[in-house]
Order: structure tokens, then C-alpha cells, then sequence
């Protein structure tokens, strides 16, 4: 392998746009993260601008490349992407924003996500999703804006997931990846078509021709950086641009290790848990609503991919301590030491991280959040707490319903935000009663694009080849036996409030959506 020139890898996450420098062997040269506003227009709606990923994007390779230890590492060889998934962009023809972007947490399209559930017998590629499409997806969510906004619906020339939009930025070319369409838009990998026949139940069968022109798998080929993005980019025309997919998804590529058994837990602005299958040919996986997948060929062929997760959980701690609490970033740190010293249970509180709705087990768009147990006498260090509680048992519940689809969970990665915080962390394996490994200094979606990158540019031989060559560095995390069998005992709580508050946010999401 030659070891001059630079992977670059672009993470488009919720709060910003992470770029990454990796050298052919993939070493880490450094990392600039730029970040751009979520606006939250009404209860349940989240929206992003694309015109804004792009700045960020721009600003953050031209601001990385130009440190010493990228400049001195050579040319750019090759870049992919991953994106945050379910993001959708409506465009005109020439990708021109008609409207902000619908955020992946946006929970608007309920409705139509519902109406999904009753088709499973004449679309049978719905069994892949579990039965259903989620609100989250891109289907329900253009289905919505046909509905709501047929004015805009008509006028558009793409409608896309943000990873299409950027690889249109970057090549010029409507190159959709395998991982999103099969993942959140239904597409069939085995007969490698689109289920028009979905699409058209739905109301919306012109979507075809809004979708990318061409599917590719992740680290195939999506064309070279044309000279326009080269030159905002600042490096040169033509480095090869491979095919990237969901930031939480592609991370399985770079655990480390082999990918039986491992479960990827992305805790972010979201928490999103991601395991693959290999099942002998011929073989079904069983279909059960409490997953996402599984769903063939997303990632490598061959494989199945199960998909679970909490649509908010570092978000929920962001918002208790910034939007709430007052308590900035660099502050966290003491907040976080004294919630530290509460002792669990004895705070009385329960809460739940259902900020944006529930995306697996319970697949519930209407849920909301709440905290109970609140007393004058509450302090801000055991609500933080309680709220790291709930997100904790939220994964608990996503783990837990793994284990009951048959997905082997005997390595747990965790990666994300969840990095920069120690109490969640350990309230996470406390919750699990499981131990866990942490990645520390390291951002596994960065590292999968460098892995993407490498095996488009065809440096290793194969996702698989590259998966093994680029192993970060993760260290053990233990449960507590004393606070795990506290934590028991929370976490039926847990579910016993999300069951006896369900039907009050239903109400009052209905509600809302009336007004
Ligand atoms: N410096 C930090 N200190 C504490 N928590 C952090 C820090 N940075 C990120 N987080 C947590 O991670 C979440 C964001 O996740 P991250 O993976 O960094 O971004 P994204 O979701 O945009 O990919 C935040 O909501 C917060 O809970
Ligand atoms: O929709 C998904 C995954 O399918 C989201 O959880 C995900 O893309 C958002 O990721 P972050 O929480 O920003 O890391």
C-alpha cells in the first residue's frame, strides 16, 4: 500500500459537520467539526438547511487541510461520506433547496408512516422494515409533503437523503447509496428496484423519478470530485468520491473485530444500535415490528442489518443541561461530577427520553418526554441525573429487544458524544448489567469513511479488508452489580410510565396536529 496521499471523511451529524484526515494506512491526522442551527418550527418538527451542511462541510476540509499534519500527508486521494439518515432534502432539478430539509427526528409524518402498516400483505418488502415504514424514513416523509405542500411536491426535481445531496455536491451526479434506499426508502437490492408499487399505494408514484438515478453499495464507485467542489474544497479535481451511507451504520466497519456478535451503539444527539447478521442462503430472518431490518445487503453483501435505537438520548441530556439548566458546554464537566455523587434511587425521579417519539422497540412517533417525582426540594443535579437515567434505560429497552430477535449481543461498541461524558457511560453498563467497550479519541464514523474511501480508491481489497486494517483503540467498561440491581427496579418503572403516559401524549399529540 503507498503510504502518501489522504483519505478525507465528511460525517454530517446533527449538531455539525465533522471532517476527518486519514492517512492511506489510516492513521487519524485530525478532525475540524463546524456546526449549523436545527430549528424546531413546531412541536415534533425539526428542520435543517442543506445550503448550511455545505458551508460547514467547505469550512471544515479547507480549515483541516490546511494544519500542518494533513498539508504535510500528501494530495487527497479519495473521500466518502456518511450523513445523518432520514434527512430529507426537497430540491429543484438543479439541487437548489425548495424547502428547509426534513430533520431525521421529525416525527411529522406519523400519519402516513402509519398508513403503511396495513400493506404488508401486497408489499412484501415492508417485512423488511419490520412491517411497516417508520415516520422517521423518507417514504412517509414524502408522502407527507405531497400531502401538505403539493405545491412544493410539484415544483421538486429530487427528493433526496442528505448523503444523496452531498454526493450530488461533491460528483455532480445522482449516486443514491444501497444503505439509505434500502434502509429508509424500501428499496429491493435483490431484484434492484424500487417498489413503485408502494409508492403508488401511497399516493405519491412520481417519487420515482425524484429519487437518485442509480443505486450503488457503499464504497462503490459515485464518481470523481468534480473541478467546482474541488475548488471550494480546496484539493484537486478528480479524487475518486465511493459511495457512504448512515454515520451510525457504517460505523460497524470499524470496530474492530469480526461482525458476528458485535452491536455498534452510536450515542450522539440520538442513540442509534446497529448489529449485523449472516444467515446461510436461502435463510429468512424473522420478522418482528420491535426492530428496524433486518434488511439485506445495506451494508455488505451478504449481510442483514438490524437496526434499533432512541430517537433522542444525547439530545435529551443537551437540552436538560443547555436549554434548561443554563449550563454550558464547558460547565457540563461540574454538572456532570455532581449528579455523579447522587445516589441512584434515592432521587425518587423516573423520566423518560421519548423527547421526539420512540423508535424501536415501540415504534411510537406520539410519545413525548416526561419527568415525575419532582419535589420542591429537587436539586439540577439529580433531574440531570434521572434524565441520563431514562436514556440509559431507553437503550436497555433497544438491547433487550436484540437479544429477543435473535441478535447475538456478545460485543457492545459504544461510540458518539457519549465519549465526552463519563456518567453516561457508566450509567449505560449500569443500566445493561453488560459490560461494554468505549472508543475514547476516536470517531468510529470518521474512521468508516476513511475505510469507505480506501475501498473505493481500491487501496484494500474490500470493506471487509479495510474494516480490519482500520481497528481503533476501545477500552472496558464494567457494571456495578450493587447499582445494576438498583437499576432493576428503574428500569420497570421505566416502562411501566411509558405505557401509563402513552395514551396521554397521544391525546395530546392529536391535539396538536388538529390545531
Ligand atoms: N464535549 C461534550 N461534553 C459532553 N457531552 C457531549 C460533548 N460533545 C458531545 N456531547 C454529547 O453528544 C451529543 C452529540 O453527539 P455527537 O456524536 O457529538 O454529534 P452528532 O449527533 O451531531 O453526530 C450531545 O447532544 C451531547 O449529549
Ligand atoms: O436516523 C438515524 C439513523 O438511522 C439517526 O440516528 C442518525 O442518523 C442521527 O445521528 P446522530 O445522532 O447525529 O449521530
Amino acid at each position: 500500500m503507498s503510504t502518501d496521499g489522504v483519505l478525507l471523511a465528511i460525517d454530517l451529524g446533527t449538531e455539525g459537520a465533522r471532517v476527518g484526515a486519514f492517512t492511506v494506512d489510516g492513521e487519524p491526522l485530525g478532525s475540524v467539526h463546524r456546526g449549523y442551527r436545527t430549528t424546531y418550527p413546531r412541536p415534533g418538527w425539526a428542520e435543517q438547511d442543506p445550503e448550511e451542511w455545505w458551508s460547514a462541510v467547505v469550512d471544515a476540509t479547507r480549515t483541516l487541510l490546511a494544519e500542518p499534519r494533513s498539508a504535510a500527508a500528501g494530495p487527497v486521494v479519495a473521500l466518502a461520506c456518511a450523513t445523518t439518515a432520514s434527512t430529507v432534502a426537497v430540491l429543484d432539478a438543479d439541487g437548489r433547496p425548495l424547502r428547509p430539509a426534513i430533520l431525521w427526528m421529525d416525527s411529522r409524518a406519523w400519519a402516513q408512516s402509519a398508513a403503511t402498516t396495513a400493506l404488508l400483505d401486497e408489499h412484501p418488502v415492508l417485512a423488511w422494515s419490520g412491517g411497516s415504514d417508520a415516520a422517521e424514513w423518507l417514504l412517509p416523509k414524502a408522502v407527507w409533503v405531497a400531502e401538505h405542500e403539493p405545491d412544493v411536491f410539484a415544483r421538486a426535481g429530487r427528493v433526496v437523503e442528505a448523503i444523496d445531496y452531498l454526493t450530488f455536491r461533491l460528483t455532480g451526479r445522482w449516486v443514491g447509496s444501497q444503505m439509505n434506499a434500502v434502509c429508509k426508502y424500501n428499496y429491493d437490492p435483490l431484484a434492484r428496484r424500487f417498489p413503485v408499487e408502494l409508492y403508488a399505494a401511497l399516493g405519491v408514484e412520481g417519487l420515482v423519478d425524484l429519487l437518485p438515478d442509480e443505486i450503488v453499495e457503499v464504497g462503490g464507485p459515485a464518481g470523481p470530485l468534480t473541478a467546482q467542489a474541488a475548488d471550494a474544497l480546496g484539493i484537486a479535481a478528480g479524487a475518486a468520491v465511493a459511495v457512504g451511507g448512515i454515520d451510525a451504520h457504517v460505523s460497524l466497519l470499524s470496530c474492530g473485530g469480526a461482525s458476528a456478535g458485535l452491536v455498534s451503539v452510536v450515542s450522539g444527539t440520538s442513540s442509534a444500535i446497529v448489529a449485523e447478521l449472516e444467515l446461510g442462503p436461502g435463510t429468512q430472518p424473522a420478522l418482528t415490528p420491535e426492530v428496524w431490518g433486518p434488511y439485506p445487503h445495506a451494508l455488505r453483501t451478504d449481510r442483514w442489518l438490524v437496526e434499533g435505537g432512541q430517537v433522542s438520548s444525547g439530545s435529551v441530556l443537551t437540552w436538560a443541561a443547555e436549554s434548561i439548566m443554563g449550563v454550558t458546554r464547558a460547565e457540563l464537566p461540574a454538572l456532570v461530577r455532581g449528579a455523579a455523587a447522587v445516589e441512584p434511587g434515592a432521587h425518587g425521579l423516573r423520566a423518560l427520553d421519548t423527547f421526539m417519539g420512540n423508535r424501536t422497540p415501540h415504534r411510537d412517533p406520539r410519545l413525548r418526554g416526561a419527568v415525575v417525582g419532582l419535589t420542591l426540594g429537587t436539586t439540577r443535579e439529580e433531574l440531570y441525573r434521572a434524565s441520563v437515567e431514562a436514556v440509559a434505560c431507553g437503550t436497555r429497552a433497544v438491547v433487550d429487544s436484540f437479544v429477543r430477535a435473535g441478535v447475538m449481543c456478545d460485543r457492545l461498541v459504544l461510540s458518539g458524544g457519549i465519549e465526552h461524558n463519563p456518567l453516561w457511560q457508566q450509567v449505560t453498563v449500569d443500566v445493561l448489567g453488560r459490560e461494554a467497550e468505549i472508543v475514547s479519541g476516536d470517531n468510529l464514523t470518521l474512521r468508516a469513511c476513511a475505510v469507505i474511501a480506501a475501498t473505493g480508491a481500491g487501496l484494500v481489497a474490500n470493506l471487509d479488508d479495510g474494516a480490519s486494517r482500520f481497528a481503533p483503540r476501545t477500552r472496558t467498561l464494567t457494571p456495578d452489580a450493587g447499582r445494576h440491581a438498583v437499576y432493576r427496579e428503574t428500569y420497570d418503572d421505566y416502562v411501566s410510565l411509558l405505557h401509563t403516559l402513552a395514551p396521554v401524549m397521544h391525546d395530546s399529540v392529536d391535539r396538536l396536529g388538529r390545531a
